[in-house]
């Protein structure tokens, strides 16, 4: 016996929204058409809601082995769930970083047996992340790493990113890099601007992080390596995978909700909740990005959801770690201010979230197909609430979207068929 998910909105290939049923049978979608027969199936009543494909972040710092007071792999699937997402890419700056087979693997049956989604790991560049010898790529590609990536921290010197680069090409893995060079970002704090003039703070430039871009990219063009650039958020860096695009190099690029949202301008008051890296940059900036992912020089968006704990976050703004949670937050945010505003349709944004991460990374998710896994994410469109950083299922509370009012809820999330997350006070499947 199967379950038909009855009569909610399903974009079409145009991205009109068609009254679709959806059966889903053995963890996958059997069928997928206009009243498909009950067939003595069990009914989830979709009426009003639109039916999405599971969403897709491959930016998450799930925090375990080593930082579990910021987050463990229940919490942040969890919050992935309430989220809408059914696939995560979690980062290996954990404690211990992971850099070795094992580690992946620990990972990977911790996810498998406490997770409430599908849990991809990043395995690191250099060991250690210390940017000096390369880890075992081979070795962590055959463990199930994602991707390599020394997230949370720039590769430093270009030999070795060349090296990493040649390497991962002969494997065929992706290499992720988060872009920032140390020397020019120094003990920035917040973006090198008016806010950080006018209270006094050291700031990072946007170039910290473009010279990386155009570095890498210069690599790329060397090495045939497939690139991608985490967490864009610089006018410079744009401009430079465009051109890079234009010239053919295998690199694909991802934003992130709060960069395409939010400017140092929009910072009210030094606050570590306004504190990630890269950080909020200049109005330009932001809007550079909006242009970038328009006109598809950036491929996708992540959240770079990063917990910390409420005391770590209470430091002042130069002292307290970077970072900030994104998965409940990611697509009410983006519909109220993207689609709502009609700077992109729903289409755009759906496809940003799902079906083009999954592309760059070559991952068979993020469609609804009949043969494909049964991950959906049911989302009322209407319901609006505020943020309420108190109820989160992560651990983290680190946002500065708390009390803003949003529209576009998911209500249900499923798993290759298995409910990950449901409103209680729509649903009590079981
Ligand atoms: N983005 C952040 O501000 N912080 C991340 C690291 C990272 O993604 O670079 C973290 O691990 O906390
Ligand atoms: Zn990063």
């Amino acid at each position: 016996m199967g379950l038909v998910i009855r009569g909610g909105w399903v974009l079409d290939e145009r991205g009109h929204p068609r009254r679709r049923d959806v059966l889903i049978d053995g963890g996958r979608i059997a069928a997928l058409g206009p009243r498909l027969p009950d067939a003595g199936h069990d009914v989830v009543d979709a009426s009003g809601l639109l039916v999405l494909p599971g969403l897709v972040d491959l930016h998450v710092h799930l925090r375990e082995p080593g930082f579990e007071a910021k987050e463990t792999i229940a919490t942040g699937t969890q919050a992935a769930a309430r989220g809408g997402f059914t696939t995560v890419a979690c980062m290996p700056n954990t404690r211990p970083p992971l850099d070795r087979p094992e580690l992946v693997r620990w990972v990977r049956a911790k996810a498998e047996r406490e997770g409430a989604a599908r849990v991809l790991p990043f395995a690191c560049i250099t060991r250690e992340q210390a940017g000096r010898e390369l880890a075992d790529f081979r070795a962590l590609r055959d463990a199930g790493a994602l991707a390599v990536t020394d997230d949370g921290r720039g590769v430093q010197n270009a030999a070795v990113m060349r090296a990493a680069m040649r390497e991962a090409a002969q494997l065929g893995l992706v290499v992720a890099a988060h872009c920032e060079d140390e020397a020019l970002a120094g003990a920035g704090a917040v973006h090198d601007g008016a806010f950080a003039r006018r209270f006094g703070l050291p700031g990072i430039p946007g170039s910290a992080e473009a010279v990386q871009v155009a570095r890498d990219i210069a690599l790329t063009m060397e090495t045939g390596c497939r690139y991608h650039v985490l967490h864009l958020s610089a006018k410079e860096s744009v401009a430079f995978v465009r051109q890079a695009k234009a010239l053919g190099v295998p690199v694909t690029a991802e934003v992130t909700p709060h960069h395409l949202l939010l400017c140092d301008a929009d910072i009210p008051a030094p606050d570590a909740n306004w504190k990630m890296n890269p950080p909020l940059r200049s109005r330009e900036d932001r809007e550079a990005l909006i242009e970038g992912l328009l006109d598809g020089t950036i491929d996708f968006i992540a959240t770079d959801h990063a917990p910390h704990t409420a005391e770590e976050k209470a430091r002042d703004m130069a002292a307290a770690p970077f970072g900030i949670v994104g998965l409940e937050t990611a697509f009410p945010l983006l519909y109220t201010h993207l689609v709502e505003t009609g700077i992109c349709t729903l289409q755009q944004l759906v496809d940003w979230l799902t079906v083009k991460p999954a592309q760059a990374f070559g991952l068979p998710y993020g469609r609804l197909a009949v043969g494909a896994a049964a991950d959906l994410t049911l989302v009322d469109l209407e319901a609006e609430r505020a943020v309420d950083p108190a109820a989160f299922a992560s651990k983290g509370r680190n946002t500065p979207f708390a009390g803003w009012r949003l529209k576009g809820w998911p209500v249900l999330t499923m798993l290759e068929g298995r409910v990950t997350w449901q409103d209680p006070a729509r649903f009590a499947l079981t």
